[in-house]
């Protein structure tokens, strides 16, 4: 007989604070793989195959959400090997996620206090821009998903070098649906060219301010809709194919 089969290795983040990392866990065992779970003091990533950084308030928000935690020693080695051109880890942020990728310079621009100074929690309506990233090649281009989103800084901005490099890239990987009969379809915090999630150039990191960790399947979310993210992340470690399709 066999031993048991797991699939990759997939690291989840924890710091002081964080409140999503079971969920992002659960997320990755439905999808087959293995969930790892690494503390933010951790300088080791125990050979995880990617690393998701999951939401909540790191550190209490303290100073900008985000900003301590992209200082934290396991974000040190986040960061080197996402880097590494032998290593190329990749690498999801989710909410505040997103907001430590940005502080630790992973990703361009910041998530600042959303334009009407409100934590907003609901249901929200994303259109899927780019199919081609690691994280996002399970989705149909153009595709309308409906994942929950809970978070006082998540408008995004950046100067127009930045926005225009992203656009020229292909690089805004979801956008807040603005129009459509459905609740949830408009721009709920003000983000630049309704940008709700971006990646790398290469597709490799990515990172979006909605949770598709809560949207696993439609008993306990709105929808289903965010696998694709983790399965689109497994396919790619999978296959090796980590700079997606691009
Ligand atoms: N759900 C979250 O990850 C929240 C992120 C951050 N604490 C904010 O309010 O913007």
């Amino acid at each position: 007989m066999t031993g048991p089969q797991t699939g990759p290795r997939i690291g989840v983040v924890t710091f002081p604070g964080t409140l999503d990392d079971i969920d992002a866990a659960r997320a990755v065992r439905y999808t087959g793989a293995e969930p790892v779970a690494l503390w933010h003091a951790d300088a080791d990533l125990r050979d995880v195959e990617a690393v998701v950084v999951p939401g909540g308030f790191s550190y209490g928000d303290y100073l900008r959400a985000g900003a301590i935690a992209a200082q934290a020693p396991v974000m040190r080695v986040v960061v080197e090997q996402a880097r590494s051109p032998h290593r190329r880890l990749p690498v999801l942020g989710i909410c505040n996620g997103f907001q430590i990728l940005c502080e630790a310079g992973l990703l361009p621009g910041a998530l600042v206090r959303n334009a009407e100074l409100r934590f907003i929690c609901r249901d929200q309506w994303l259109r899927v821009e780019n199919t081609s990233s690691v994280w996002s090649t399970r989705y149909e281009p153009g595709a309308e998903i409906l994942i929950p989103m809970k978070n006082a800084e998540g408008r995004y901005v950046a100067d127009d070098a930045v926005m225009d490099e992203l656009e020229g890239e292909g690089r805004v990987l979801f956008r807040y649906v603005t129009e459509g009969p459905q609740r949830g379809a408009t721009n709920p915090n003000g983000a630049l060219r309704d940008i709700a999630g971006i990646c790398s150039a290469d597709g490799r990191i990515a990172a979006l301010m909605p949770h598709p960790e809560h949207a696993i399947d439609a008993f306990t979310g709105p929808s289903d809709d965010g696998m694709g993210i983790f399965l689109s992340a497994l396919d790619a470690i999978t296959t090796g194919d980590l700079a997606g399709a691009r």
